[in-house]
């Protein structure tokens, strides 16, 4: 894979750099600026060199038109403070305001583009249809350096097609990550324990066949839990579920079994009626139910004590963890439990951890955990779960190749 000494002397040249700034928001207020904190390093360098910097990033998943919702605005302040300069954000992706913006960058400039996923082309299936809106990125730089670790699994416009146009390089984030995951896939120190939670559960469900190659045990908790249990024949109320899922959840459980693997799933959960996540505020009381008694009107938010603690001791006894997806709502502190219980395992026990995605580094941040406390915080959620599960993955592939 090349890297950014690779390019050669990049004063004066125009560089698009893919990030990925995908940060999460309470409003318009960043609840956990470390991916915007990964990108300095590189950003930091580029600028240093005199490079004309244009960022590309996404926040969030519209659907290929703008949405005000979704603007980088937030990134655009925060990463202006933490680089201690100015970083002009177009009011569009690729259209006259980002083509004016990039084309006034001094040397040692930085502006960011809108959303790349206010573009339809960004994410299509479509190979031109990606194809065409990278030729426009494209134009926006002599370079491109990939370093939004995060999306490299994507196959998407600004992550892959626009590396196939320009001479391009992996950023210093990418590297690090590489490094340190290529090492836990390789050769990790046994009992290797996975802990998956989160909300992308098809995503997620995906991985599962090839991490139960590589890891002795799997620990499923958060919104990934109860297509799971409802696989074992429980009724998960109104709890997050794929129903189209359960089958291959069977499968899974049935093929952990003749692997000699364990899947861990909690034993109980926290329930109430609902939640309303942008006010952080649940409906109705709170309970803690064994997963054989949710409610068919109520739905699991978090794991409950037990599961806690049958978790903590798995943990407590695994030479190599990564974790991917929170336990629970963690944003909301009555669901938070199972996440603290998790973040605490990791930093008072012996194994080397890695810890993957936006939400469960926020968490353990927000409780108030330091990024030494644990192997590495990784700024790949679903990146680094295909990283571990050994698939190739499209925006590091699309590196390795001569322009
Ligand atoms: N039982 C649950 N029901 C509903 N939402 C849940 C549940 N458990 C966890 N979540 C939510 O999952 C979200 C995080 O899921 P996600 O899969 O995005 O994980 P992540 O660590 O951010 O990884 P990535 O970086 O891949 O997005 C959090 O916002 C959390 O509130
Ligand atoms: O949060 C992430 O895992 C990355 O930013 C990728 O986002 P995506 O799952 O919406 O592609």
């Amino acid at each position: 894979m090349k890297t950014i000494s690779d390019l050669g002397d990049l004063r004066g040249k125009r560089v698009v750099i893919r990030c990925d700034f995908n940060v999460p928001l309470s409003g318009q207020t960043i609840t956990d600026d470390g991916r915007i904190r990964a990108a300095l390093p590189t950003l930091k360098e580029l600028l240093s060199q005199g490079a004309r910097v244009t960022a590309l990033a996404h926040l969030g998943r519209p659907k290929g038109t703008p949405d005000p919702k979704f603007s980088l605005a937030p990134v655009a302040a925060r990463l202006g403070e933490l680089l201690g300069q100015s970083v002009k954000l177009a009011t569009d992706t690729v259209g006259p305001s980002a083509q004016a913006v990039s084309a006034a960058l001094a040397d040692g400039e930085i502006a960011l583009a809108e959303n790349v996923r206010f573009e339809a082309g960004e994410t299509s299936k479509v190979d031109a249809e990606r194809a065409e809106l990278a030729e426009k990125y494209a134009q926006l730089g002599d370079y491109f350096v990939s370093d939004g670790f995060g999306v490299v699994h994507r196959k998407q416009a600004s992550v892959y097609d626009i590396a196939k146009l320009l001479p391009s390089a992996a950023g210093h984030l990418v590297e690090k990550e590489v490094s340190v995951l290529s090492k836990i896939t390789t050769d990790p120190e046994r009992p290797y324990v996975v802990v998956l939670g989160g909300a992308k559960v098809a995503d997620k469900l995906a991985v599962i066949d090839n991490l139960l190659k590589v890891a002795d045990t799997l620990i499923i908790g958060g919104g990934m839990s109860y297509t799971f249990l409802k696989a074992q024949g429980y009724e998960v109320g109104n709890s997050i579920l794929d129903e189209s899922k359960v089958e291959a959840c069977k499968g899974y459980l049935a093929d952990a079994q003749a692997k000699g693997k364990r899947i861990l799933l909690p034993v109980d959960v926290r329930i109430a009626d609902g939640m309303d996540f942008e006010a952080r505020t649940v409906k109705g009381e709170v309970e803690v139910v064994p997963v054989d008694a949710i409610p068919a009107d109520k739905g699991g938010l978090d794991i409950g004590p037990e599961s806690e603690k049958l978790f903590a001791q798995e943990i407590a006894g695994a030479k190599t963890v990564f974790w991917n997806g929170p336990a629970g709502v963690s944003e909301i502190e009555a669901f938070a439990g199972g996440t603290k219980a998790i973040a605490k395992a990791l930093a008072e026990g012996s194994a080397f951890s890695v810890i993957g995605g936006g939400d469960s580094a926020a968490a353990v941040r927000t409780f108030g955990y330091s990024d030494d406390q644990f192997g590495w915080i990784s700024t790949g959620g679903g990146a680094s779960l295909e990283y571990l599960e050994g698939k190739q993955l499209p925006g590091l592939a699309v590196l390795e190749g001569d322009k």
